[in-house]
Formats: C-alpha cells, sequence, structure tokens
C-alpha cells in the first residue's frame, strides 16, 4: 500500500485557458495509506478523471501524481500495481468464483495454499463461501458484481483499491448491505480504497474521507462528521444533507448583524468580517420558536411533512425559503402559523464568494 499524493490539473482540450477548459482544476491532495476515501459529486464534476489520472489509465496534462514520494505520473496502472472494480462485472464467465478470485493472485505467482487461503478470506468476507465451486455464468448481475469486488480485493500488495461507482448494478436491499460490508472489509483488510459515487449515502456509509468535488473542483476533504457540521463551501452545504443546508443573506454592520434585512444582533462575538455574507444552517438546527421570540426571523409556515423519522416543516422569511427538520414527538406548527425561526446558533455557518468565513 502506498501514500498518494497529487499535484496537477487535467484538460482534455489543448492550451486550457479559462476554469470550465479544465475536468481538474489545479488541485494538491494526499490519500493517506491504508485510508478509506470517497469521490463525491455530480455528474461530469472530474471524479472519473481523477481516478483514472491515480490509476494510470490518463496522464494528468500538467503536474504529477506520486506513490510514497516516487514519481508516478508516467507509470502504467501495472507498474503502479493498482485494483481497479468497475460500475459493470469484469469476470471470466467460463470459471468459477473461487477461480475469477484466484486469477489476480496466480497472475503475480502467489503459492497455492496462500491463494486458496486467501480466496477463502475475501469470499467468506463477501458471504460467497457457498458459491465458490459455482460458474459465474451461471450467477446473477448482482453475485457477478460481487466477484468483481472480490477481485479487487484479494490482493493484499496493492497500492490501492479504486472502484468506480461499483454499486451501480446492484439490487437496493443489497447495495445497502454490500456498503456496510466494504467498510468492515476495510477495517479488516487494512487496504487503501478509493470509491467513486455521486450518491452521498454511499460516500458517507463507506468513507473515512470524503473528497467533495463540482465543475473540476475540490471544495472540501473531510470527514463525513466535518462536512456535514462545517460545510467549508456552500456547495458542500447544499449537496451535502437530506434536505440540505438553508441560505439567507447576511450581512455585518459595525456591531450589528442584519439577516434577510432584518437586524438580528447588536454584537460580534463570532467575529464576522463586516459587509455582505451568506447565511447557512442545517435544517436539523434550525429551531422554531414563538412568533414574539428575541434574536428570531419571523417566518410563515408553509408546509408540514411527516417524513416518518423526522416532521419537515417549510417556511417562508421575507420571501426566503427555509426547512427546518423536527423530531417526530415535536410539536408541529399547521400551515399558515407565524413562527420564529432561530437562524443564529452555535452550528450556524458563513460564508463569503461560496467559502467558509466564520
Ligand atoms: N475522454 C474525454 N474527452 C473529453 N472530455 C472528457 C473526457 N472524459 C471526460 N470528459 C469531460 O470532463 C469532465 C469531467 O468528466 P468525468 O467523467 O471525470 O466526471 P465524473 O464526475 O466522473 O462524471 P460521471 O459521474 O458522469 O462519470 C466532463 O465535463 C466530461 O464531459
Amino acid at each position: 500500500m502506498s501514500r498518494i499524493d497529487l499535484d496537477l490539473a487535467h484538460a482534455y482540450r489543448p492550451n486550457p485557458k479559462e476554469d470550465a477548459d479544465y475536468a481538474l482544476l489545479p488541485l494538491k491532495m494526499s490519500f493517506e495509506d491504508g485510508g478509506a476515501y470517497a469521490l463525491l459529486g455530480p455528474s461530469g464534476c472530474g471524479k472519473t478523471t481523477m481516478l483514472n489520472i491515480m490509476s494510470g489509465l490518463l496522464i494528468p496534462s500538467q503536474g504529477s501524481v506520486t506513490f510514497d514520494g516516487r514519481d508516478m505520473t508516467r507509470a502504467t496502472p501495472q507498474q503502479r500495481n493498482i485494483a481497479q472494480v468497475f460500475q459493470f462485472p469484469v469476470i471470466y464467465d467460463t470459471m468459477t468464483v473461487a477461480e475469477n478470485l484466484a486469477f489476480p493472485l496466480r497472475n503475480r505467482k502467489v503459492p497455492a495454499a496462500q491463494i486458496k487461503a486467501r480466496v477463502g478470506q475475501i469470499a467468506e468476507m463477501l458471504e460467497m463461501s457457498h458459491q465458490l465451486d459455482l460458474r459465474a455464468a451461471n450467477l446473477s448481475a448482482d453475485q457477478k458484481q460481487k466477484i468483481s469486488l472480490g477481485r479487487g480485493l484479494v490482493r493484499p500488495d496493492v497500492s490501492a483499491v479504486l472502484f468506480d461507482e461499483p454499486l451501480t448494478v446492484i439490487d437496493p436491499h443489497l447495495k445497502w448491505q454490500l456498503r456496510r460490508k466494504l467498510k468492515q472489509i476495510h477495517h479488516e483488510l487494512k487496504l487503501t480504497l478509493i470509491y467513486v459515487t455521486h450518491d452521498q449515502v454511499e460516500a458517507l456509509t463507506f468513507a473515512d474521507h470524503v473528497v467533495v468535488m463540482t465543475r473540476g473542483k475540490v471544495v472540501q476533504m473531510g470527514t463525513p462528521d466535518a462536512l456535514f457540521e462545517r460545510p467549508a463551501h456552500t456547495f458542500v452545504g447544499h449537496f451535502i444533507g437530506s434536505p440540505g443546508m438553508n441560505f439567507l443573506p447576511a450581512s455585518q454592520q459595525g456591531d450589528s448583524l442584519l439577516v434577510a434585512g432584518m437586524p438580528l444582533t447588536r454584537t460580534n462575538g463570532r467575529g464576522l468580517p463586516q459587509g455582505e455574507l451568506t447565511l447557512g444552517i442545517r435544517p436539523e438546527y434550525l429551531a422554531l420558536a414563538p412568533a414574539s421570540a428575541d434574536a428570531c426571523l419571523s417566518a410563515t409556515v408553509r408546509q408540514v411533512q411527516d417524513i416518518g423519522t423526522y416532521v419537515l416543516v417549510s417556511c417562508e422569511a421575507m420571501g426566503h425559503k427555509l426547512k427546518a427538520r423536527l423530531a417526530p414527538d415535536a410539536a408541529a406548527p399547521a400551515v399558515g402559523d407565524t413562527v420564529g425561526l432561530r437562524v443564529l446558533d452555535r452550528h450556524t455557518c458563513f460564508y463569503r464568494n461560496e467559502e467558509l468565513v466564520a
């Protein structure tokens, strides 16, 4: 296994001039040895480009890739010793499950006894021990993709295992089980795993560190907790969470903070910079108060939805839409009620030019 350092940019077109010409804007980041990472972002944000640059399928148009300090920018996937799992199964239909799992080890001339032990271990982890002697051709698409996952994980000596949306073809129930399973496997095998997905639940359940990307830019790399509590960029606040963060225009003027044009405090204990800001507060932290409560924004309740595990209250304040998530047993307001919204709380974040400032 290796620590992987990227210091690069990539444009598919020659002579890139503006940001939009880059599939990956200049970035500098490290993947630590033995970590479980997810690359998360919407379609087209550059996840696969980054993964292919790490695996050696693509050479970056600028900069370098190093493994444990060694320059690997132009090394082939074989030289990098990387295992890759794709969206669709890559297996041999004519072989049995055991032969498929053993294949990457046989290729490396691993002794037969070690192959048997490792194949047994991986099959057990993926709950495929009872299928080892079955021909892959006779298995369902789900089961075939499990073999692909197993083949990716079977070699203990790889620099890293890269997964590109590996659960796309998996049935939703099994998907849920496999996400957890992969996390468990990571703890047991201690391999460096890098997992591409556009699904936040998949990223947050699997990874210890999530790299959030948008429009070719890495906007935050952090633990699932950090992405939730302190989104470094408004995109992270909006993209992570269900529903995403609420945003309101704010302005610090002297010692007075205006939110959506309303003066809410006359102190600046948070050390906010003067001038225009964007206030962000997650629906989980947006508390409702009586309409007359101090330091609250007055709002009208537009919708109350019982989602089962929580109640979602949609409000409108000064023309801005906000959502609050209440506990299922909390007293919910009625549609049309006027309520106070406590938008200032220790969880409130402030942004300028989309970047977190306080
Ligand atoms: N071979 C290519 N030639 C030219 N442009 C490309 C090529 N591959 C990707 N791109 C462009 O680079 C950008 C990033 O694509 P990339 O596939 O890395 O994104 P992604 O986040 O993996 O998206 P998806 O989830 O849809 O695969 C996109 O604008 C895409 O159109």
